[in-house]
């Protein structure tokens, strides 16, 4: 069904999944395992979505082999002192039902909590490699200026840095600053979270090419070589999403999209320098 994508310690990602945000704890196990049976392998979750229990579920059900599976979730913004970083990944697992994570990302950096540092939290989160409980360390939400000051404090590069990205905030600064350090981009909200849907130019080239909108959007991703896990709750749609890899948009499709960049005011989430939130 998918691609894949190398990162940097010699492991690789597949490059479609399926993002599990909003995806309420009660219908999490049925959506998905939904998801698994139309054949995604790789799925989003974080601590701070409260359904990492039962993706779990859904992945003990589906009887999937663990290792036809790639799982990422987050440390959660309350989590950062490094002793909770250990406790918390740990009961992470717990709850996954897993005795590996294949991907552990800081979620925020927290610029202005914690003192600002962001670089104890990530030197604790690289630590948990090689253990054998964790495969894949990395980041999310890190504008350039923490990228600088966790590889320049610590020296150890992170493996993705997941951020923002769509065609109306396709943050090339932090796109470009990951991709130079070699760390891999992982494209959340890649949908604009549904706000990209009704763009008019990406009407005419899903009627022109016979695709859907989601369709377009999503392989625009895939042709930039980012890593896309879009949510869906609803079974065809999860399909008409995978559906992705059978088809190639022209350079003149894709500069098109690229023309649909709003700059700053694109951003549809919080902006990874002053969000603070903590539950
Ligand atoms: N690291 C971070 O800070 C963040 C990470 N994420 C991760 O990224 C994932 C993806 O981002 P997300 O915020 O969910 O937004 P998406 O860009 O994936 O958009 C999801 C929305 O689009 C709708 N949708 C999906 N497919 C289609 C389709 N084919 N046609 C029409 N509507 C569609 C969904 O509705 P419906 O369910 O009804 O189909 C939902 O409303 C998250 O689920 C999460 O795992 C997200 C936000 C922040
Ligand atoms: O979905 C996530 O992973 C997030 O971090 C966001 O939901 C973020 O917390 C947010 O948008 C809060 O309004």
């Amino acid at each position: 069904m998918t691609a894949t994508i190398d990162l940097n310690d010699g492991t690789s990602i597949p490059q479609l999944g399926f993002g599990t945000y909003l995806v309420p704890p009660q219908d999490t196990a049925a959506t998905v395992g939904s998801a698994l049976e139309a054949g995604y392998r790789h799925i989003d979750t974080a601590q701070m979505y409260g359904n990492e229990a039962e993706v779990g579920q859904a992945v003990a059900d589906s009887g999937l082999p663990r290792q036809e599976l790639y799982l990422t979730s987050k440390l959660d913004n309350g989590n950062h002192r490094p002793d909770d970083v250990r406790r918390t990944f740990e009961e992470s697992l717990t709850r996954l039902g897993l005795e590996r994570l294949d991907l552990f990302l800081i979620h925020w950096p927290l610029p202005t909590r914690y003192d600002g540092d962001y670089v104890s939290t990530w030197k604790a989160v690289a630590d948990l490699i090689g253990e054998g409980t964790l495969r894949s360390a990395g980041v999310s939400n890190f504008e350039p200026d923490h990228l600088e000051r966790i590889i320049g404090e610590t020296g150890i590069v992170p493996a993705v840095n997941q951020i923002e990205v769509h065609p109306y905030f396709p943050n090339e600064r932090a796109r470009e600053a990951s991709l130079r350090h070699g760390i891999a981009v992982e494209a959340w909200g890649p949908l604009g979270q549904g706000a990209v849907l009704g763009d008019e130019a990406v009407a005419s080239i899903a009627e022109r090419t016979g695709r859907t909108p989601a369709q377009v959007i999503l392989r625009w991703h895939i042709q930039r070589g980012d890593i896309v896990f879009p949510k869906s709750m609803n079974r065809a749609r999860m399909e008409e999403n995978a559906r992705i890899f059978d088809f190639e948009l022209s350079p003149e499709d894709v500069r098109a999209i690229n023309g649909l960049d709003r700059g700053p005011a694109g951003r549809g989430g919080p902006d990874p320098n002053t969000f603070d939130y903590v539950g």
